[in-house]
């Protein structure tokens, strides 16, 4: 089974959010998305509302409502806030993150023997409305913290990538990393835990995460899609631009 796309839209909701407008449309950019094949949208709204807008959640439900086979992925630290919140917009997956409110980003996972009783609450609950649930975890081949992971009763882990994918200029250091992130996966599998990956993931590195987890259940990407977005579009979008100042070309 190949490895499933879930777009993220944090990005694309925090360049909405420079302006009072509506452009770029986080529901338009999300159908693109969706309609190019991609398997689930992913969102990590932050209590700042930073990017992601608790308004955009419901139109964003309704929206992977309208595409077969799709899924809705909410990341977050369990906040009775964003408890609610996943449960009314009929999260498919919420994957819990131990964000602290000011941090800029994710930068490491759960631990998961300190957080146990905690966790193992906060998943019953969302199990309780068929939600599957995911722990951001950290890729250092720590085994036992799988056992704790699967007596905590989540579904899957997602592995934190973002040391790997900082590795871009360092091939060297992003294999050893690989290999630790390849370990942790192989404990997760052996407990029974399917496994997703997520953050600072690319076109290019992709490839050889795969590589060493075949059976990678799901990538989430946001900073780099978004990126190569970009990348690919801007010329088209210069052409539009100089035939609307009514250049011809
Ligand atoms: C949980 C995770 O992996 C993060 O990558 C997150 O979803 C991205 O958050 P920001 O877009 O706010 O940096
Ligand atoms: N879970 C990771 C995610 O959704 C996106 O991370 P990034 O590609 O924006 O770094």
């Amino acid at each position: 089974m190949a490895t499933a796309l879930s777009v993220n839209l944090n990005a694309i909701a925090f360049l909405r959010n420079r302006r009072d407008l509506p452009w770029p449309s986080v529901e338009g950019i999300g159908r693109i998305a969706l309609e190019a094949g991609a398997q689930g949208l992913t969102v990590h709204p932050r209590p700042d509302q930073r990017h992601i807008r608790l308004s955009d959640l419901p139109v964003l439900r309704e929206l992977i409502d309208k595409f077969a086979d799709t899924e809705f992925n909410i990341e977050g630290y369990p906040t009775r806030e964003f408890l609610d919140l996943c449960i009314d917009a009929r999260a498919d997956q919420v994957t819990l993150v131990p964000d602290d409110p000011s941090q800029a980003t994710s930068d490491h996972g759960w631990d998961v023997r300190r957080h146990k009783a905690f966790l193992a609450e906060t998943t019953a609950e969302l199990k309780r409305y068929g939600i599957r649930v995911s722990l951001f975890a950290d890729g250092d081949g720590d085994q036992e913290a799988m056992e704790v992971v699967r007596d905590i009763g989540a579904d899957r882990i997602e592995l934190y990538t973002g040391p790997y994918g900082g590795c871009f200029d360092d091939p060297k250091r992003a294999s050893s990393i690989l290999e630790l992130l390849g370990r942790t996966a192989d404990a997760a599998r052996a407990m029974g835990l399917d496994v997703n990956a997520g953050h600072d993931l690319t076109v290019a590195n992709l490839l050889n995460l795969i590589g060493r987890i075949p059976n990678l259940a799901e990538v989430s990407i946001g900073h780099d899609l978004t990126a190569d977005a970009l990348i690919h579009g801007m010329a088209e979008t210069v052409r539009r631009f100089r035939r609307a100042c009514g250049q011809e070309l």
